[in-house]
């Protein structure tokens, strides 16, 4: 058994916690099979091969505890997505290890597969948020409503956009931390217009007006002493022709929508080299979320 779980961006501007959209690329795979033991193998990016501090172990155990199962298992997890880009690294694996396990007991309840896969995000980021999750998921452009009971809106949307990861690491945990328990009402409203213009033009289809709606007024102010260079590689995406860029979750990876998106990847590529960070860029399309094979 063989789950792809891909990465995504949580957010997608002004849709903090809630609006999250599935990536074509990367992607984690996900192998387990029953076994008398329990084991946890990793090649690609490093994360930890103890089952209880591994992601997606985490969310399998999770899993078999709701279910109250016991089983042993072996899990190879080939981490395609950087751990601390702000392409739902943890998340991915969360949801690649539940979802594995849960094809593994022919369990198709989506609500209890996310309830499990919560239980990793959780132990990574030290909050279960469900906005990296459930697009890994379901795929396309989603709106989680509510976890429980579970409540997604999806957009089937179809466009392509530019990632710029730099090497700099942001914890998800951290970058949560930072935020403030209230917001001022005029900022919540601003968000309100910008969330609710964006689901219009994604409706219709207008990316030109979607890039033009990328703006948040609740988590990216607060966190400007994590992304110091926010604003300069944002500038330099939209001189060189971005219909709009955002932080991608909680940062640092970036992204843009726009015409000439090589162009722009370039642009913001070179901006974080003024800030003397390494970065580089990949263009992909929307996802089609989650897959399982029988391997
Ligand atoms: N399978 C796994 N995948 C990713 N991270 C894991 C995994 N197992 C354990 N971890 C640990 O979880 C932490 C992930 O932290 P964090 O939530 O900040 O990153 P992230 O999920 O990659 O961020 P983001 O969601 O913004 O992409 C790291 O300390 C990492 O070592
Ligand atoms: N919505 C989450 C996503 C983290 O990947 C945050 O911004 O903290």
């Amino acid at each position: 058994m063989k789950v792809l779980a891909p990465a995504t961006i949580a957010n997608f501007g002004p849709g903090f916690d809630v609006f999250g959209l599935c990536l074509d690329e990367p992607r984690d795979v996900i192998k387990i099979r029953e076994s008398n033991e329990i084991e946890v193998k990793v090649e690609g990016f490093n994360v930890p091969e103890d089952p209880e501090k591994n992601v997606a172990s985490i969310s399998a155990l999770a899993l078999l505890k709701m279910l109250k199962a016991e089983m042993g298992f072996k899990m190879k997890v080939k981490k395609g997505i950087r751990p601390k880009s702000g392409l739902g690294s943890s998340g991915a694996s969360a949801l690649g290890g539940a979802l594995a396990m849960a094809t593994l007991l022919e369990v198709k309840n989506k609500e209890l597969i996310i309830k499990a896969a919560l239980e990793g995000e959780k132990a990574a980021s030290g909050s279960a948020h469900g906005d990296n999750i459930v697009p890994s998921l379901f795929g396309g452009f989603t709106i989680l409503k509510s976890l429980s009971p579970l409540e997604v809106f999806k957009l089937d949307v179809n466009f392509e956009l530019v990632i710029v990861l730099p090497e700099v690491e942001v914890s998800t945990k951290r970058a949560r931390e930072v935020l403030p328990k209230y917001v001022p009402l005029s900022d919540a409203v601003r968000n309100l217009a910008l969330a609710s213009a964006l689901i219009s033009a994604l409706k219709e289809g207008d990316i030109e007006k979607v890039g033009k709606l990328l703006d948040d007024y609740l988590a990216i102010p607060y966190r400007k002493p994590l992304i110091s260079w926010f604003d300069n590689v944002r500038r330099a995406a939209l001189e060189s022709g971005a219909y709009g860029v955002s932080l991608s979750g909680s940062g640092p990876a970036m992204f843009a929508l726009g015409e000439d998106l090589r162009s722009i990847g370039e642009a913001m590529v070179e901006a974080f080299g003024n800030e003397g960070i390494r970065a580089e860029y990949f263009i992909t399309k929307v996802g089609g979320g989650a897959k399982c094979l029988d391997v």
